[in-house]
């Protein structure tokens, strides 16, 4: 899905009532579909009707929730709707109130919070219609009462379009702010939405289409890495496939200091699904590596004296890459000045995806001509340090603006760059750029960065478009690391422990 501001929402649907959709309808679409969404969760959870509040505001984001309202009522669940903030004020949101079938409850707010108190305990789940982008400032008066209240009832909260109190451009959160288990966006993502806190607040983020061309969203937009993308770029593995059908990777990784770089590498490759992989290794880890990977073959190459890849290792790569579908430099590789150059002189003779990592980074830094000048289709996974050495700026210039850098440098050297931190941005050499919203501070720690180039190679290596196994491996290692978090919490959850969801993941994909 796209991730568009309120005034790029607000063109969208000024197209749409041009092209014939009017405002009603678009209304009406929007609660229908978030009601079907809310029926489908809240039957999977309680497996019974239910009982709900819905909270609705006096504008268009209220509108929708007289809708929710309606098509919930209709399926058969119990109804209330709290008026936050006095009588609909829009026409839509009128129409749709005097829409509301006998059977719904219609409490307005009074000083008496008992009443909607016990609305509140006394529902399964909660619809908050309050606000969605027309929010900006503070939450007072009856609203903070009544969010407060939301907040503490302990009902799953779903929110239409924006958690109440969230503002949909810059992501701030006001005080009393609704926090939603779910929030259901009309259209396309908003860009307040990818950034903490509202981020937060969001819960988990769902998509419901309204009926809006695509032509009347903005074709340049950023895309949210989704389901869907997901399912574009991995391909079905057909029954008469071979091994062969899902390529050979090269790992060029690990170093006497850090072997658990090729392992981690090597292992998250055939973890997602490459048909071979092979880790070339200083021989000095061969052993080690060895009797601790029985699927990923080793190759031990000649070594410096501190135990990393030597300059001598040079054309028996080169040969060994030939019959490679792609190569990973860079996981655990160790800063010497001869590594770094055996990686610029293989990046000037490689062909075919080669993805490069931490020290293989590294080994470019000074030297963006090299990267300029390789024939290679180059993927590039820096975290915000690494990326500034790239480019010649600080780790917090990088983050003041991660899209900038990102875009820019991915169109200046004809890459594929992927921005790693919170929101990992995927930027594409033809101006493309995606974002994630799935990973949490769990990943915070040494060798997830290895894992994650592993899947990102792995799945290239099966001859997946490296911009879209790029987007895939973020998202996957992202929801991967999110059920870690969920099962160990975010403090204990080593990178590794990935390994055991990854498999559940793909599975869901039935892939
Ligand atoms: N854009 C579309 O294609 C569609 C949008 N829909 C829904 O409409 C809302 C946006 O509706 P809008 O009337 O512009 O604003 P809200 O309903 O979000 O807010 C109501 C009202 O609240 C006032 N307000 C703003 N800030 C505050 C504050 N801090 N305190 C108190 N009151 C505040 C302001 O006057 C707003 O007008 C969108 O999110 C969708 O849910 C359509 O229904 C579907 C198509
Ligand atoms: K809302």
């Amino acid at each position: 899905m796209k991730i568009i501001s309120v005034a790029q929402m607000k063109a969208a649907e000024c197209y749409a009532i041009e092209h014939g959709i009017s405002a009603l309808r678009l209304m009406e679409n929007a609660g229908t579909a978030a009601a079907g969404i809310i029926a489908e969760i809240v039957l999977e959870a309680f497996a019974q009707k239910t009982v709900c509040a819905v909270v609705c505001g006096a504008g268009n984001n209220g509108g929708d929730g007289f809708v929710v309202a309606r098509r919930l009522h209709e399926a058969g669940h119990t109804v209330t709707v709290v008026l936050a903030a006095g009588e609909p004020r829009t026409e839509e949101a009128v129409a749709m109130f005097r829409k509301l079938p006998k059977g719904v409850t219609v409490l307005r707010y009074t000083e008496d919070s008992a009443e909607y108190g016990r609305a509140f305990t006394g529902s399964s789940m909660l619809v908050d219609a309050v606000f969605g982008t027309g929010f900006h400032g503070e939450v007072e008066g009856a609203c903070a009462e009544l969010f407060d209240a939301m907040n503490a009832s302990g009902r799953p909260i779903f929110a239409l379009d924006m958690p109440s109190g969230a503002n949909a451009d810059t992501g701030e959160t006001a005080a009393h702010a609704v926090c939603a288990a779910a929030t259901i966006t009309f259209a396309a993502a908003k860009q307040g939405q990818m950034k903490a806190p509202a981020s937060v607040h969001c819960g988990r983020l769902l998509l419901a289409e309204i009926g809006i061309p695509d032509e009347g969203l903005p074709r340049d937009a950023t895309e949210l890495l989704d389901r869907a993308l997901l399912d574009r770029a991995l391909p079905v593995r057909t029954a008469d496939s071979n091994k062969g059908s899902y390529g050979h990777l090269l790992c060029l990784c690990g170093s006497r200091r850090y072997p658990g770089a090729a392992y981690m590498s090597g292992m998250a490759a055939a973890r997602c699904g490459a048909g071979l992989v092979t880790v070339g290794v200083p021989e000095v880890l061969w052993g080690v590596l060895a009797a601790r990977m029985s699927e990923v073959m080793v190759l031990p190459l000649p070594q410096t004296a501190a135990g990393g890849l030597s300059l001598a290792a040079l054309d028996e790569v080169l040969a060994f890459a030939e019959k490679c579908s792609c190569v990973l430099i860079g996981c655990g590789l160790s800063p010497e000045s001869e590594t770094a150059a055996l990686v610029r002189e293989l990046l000037l003779r490689l062909r075919g995806t080669v993805v490069l990592d931490a020290d293989g980074i590294n080994a470019c830094a000074g030297h963006i001509d090299v990267l300029r000048a390789s024939r290679a289709d180059l993927v590039l996974t820096p975290h915000p340090g690494e990326m500034g050495r790239l480019c010649g700026k600080t780790a917090a210039e990088v983050q003041a603006d991660r899209e900038g850098c990102a875009v820019s440098f991915a169109r200046e050297n004809g890459v594929t760059l992927v921005l790693k931190g919170a929101g990992t941005l995927i930027a594409a050499a033809d101006g493309r750029l995606f974002q994630n919203n799935t990973g949490n501070p769990g990943l915070a720690k040494g060798g997830s960065g290895d894992i994650l180039a592993g899947m990102t190679s792995g799945l290239a290596a099966q001859g997946i478009d490296p911009v879209l196994a790029a987007c895939a491996a973020v998202h996957i290692h992202g929801l991967a690391a999110d059920r870690c978090a969920e099962k160990q919490s975010q403090y204990a959850m080593l990178p590794t422990d990935l390994f055991s969801e990854i498999p559940q993941i793909f599975r869901d994909l039935s892939r």
